[in-house]
């Protein structure tokens, strides 16, 4: 069965205080919170999705942030039975001006420490994403 497949970023930043990552929240559905990503469309390349899904949900640009193409996170659910593939690049937000803004598909977002962003995106795989790119951070950057 072809698995459906979603592209998105994990944008963390730490100007003055702790590492903090953008979790945004459904304005559908069980409005469960997740990293600005979306559904790959026909032509489309992974990266080009992730960079897609995080302008349109977020507001972010590809000149706000930094991109680790190396620091990467492949998650595998099912949703209603079907199974789902979802890849995450790591990125930094590098403008201090610059915040997420909302579109029709959330009603929140917020940027949460790492213990904070693990409680509230509640998925045992999500958490062990964040808990990796956050190793990444300590390890790399
Ligand atoms: N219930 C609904 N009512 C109305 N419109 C809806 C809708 N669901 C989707 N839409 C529409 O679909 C569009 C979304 O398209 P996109 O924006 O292109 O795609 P998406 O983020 O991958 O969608 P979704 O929110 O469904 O995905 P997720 O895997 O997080 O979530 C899918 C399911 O998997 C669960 N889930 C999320 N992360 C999980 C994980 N790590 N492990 C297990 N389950 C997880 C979630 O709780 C959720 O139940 C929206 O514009 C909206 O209009």
């Amino acid at each position: 069965m072809m698995s459906t497949r979603a592209c998105g970023l994990v944008i963390f930043r730490r100007f003055k205080g702790p590492i903090e990552y953008l979790l945004m929240q459904t304005s559908y559905g069980q409005h469960h919170w997740t990293p600005p990503k979306g559904h790959v469309d026909d032509g489309e390349s992974d990266m080009e999705t992730a960079l897609r899904e995080t302008d349109e949900e977020s507001g972010l640009k590809k000149e706000d942030i930094r991109i680790f193409e190396n620091a990467k996170a492949e998650l595998n659910y099912n949703v209603n039975k079907k199974p789902k593939t979802v890849v995450y690049w790591l990125a930094e937000l590098i403008k201090e001006e610059r915040d997420a803004r909302l579109s029709s598909e959330h009603q929140d977002f917020g940027w949460f420490t790492l213990e904070d962003a693990c409680k509230i995106s509640h998925y045992p795989e999500m958490q062990e994403a964040l808990r990796k790119f956050d190793k990444y951070i300590i390890e790399h950057l």
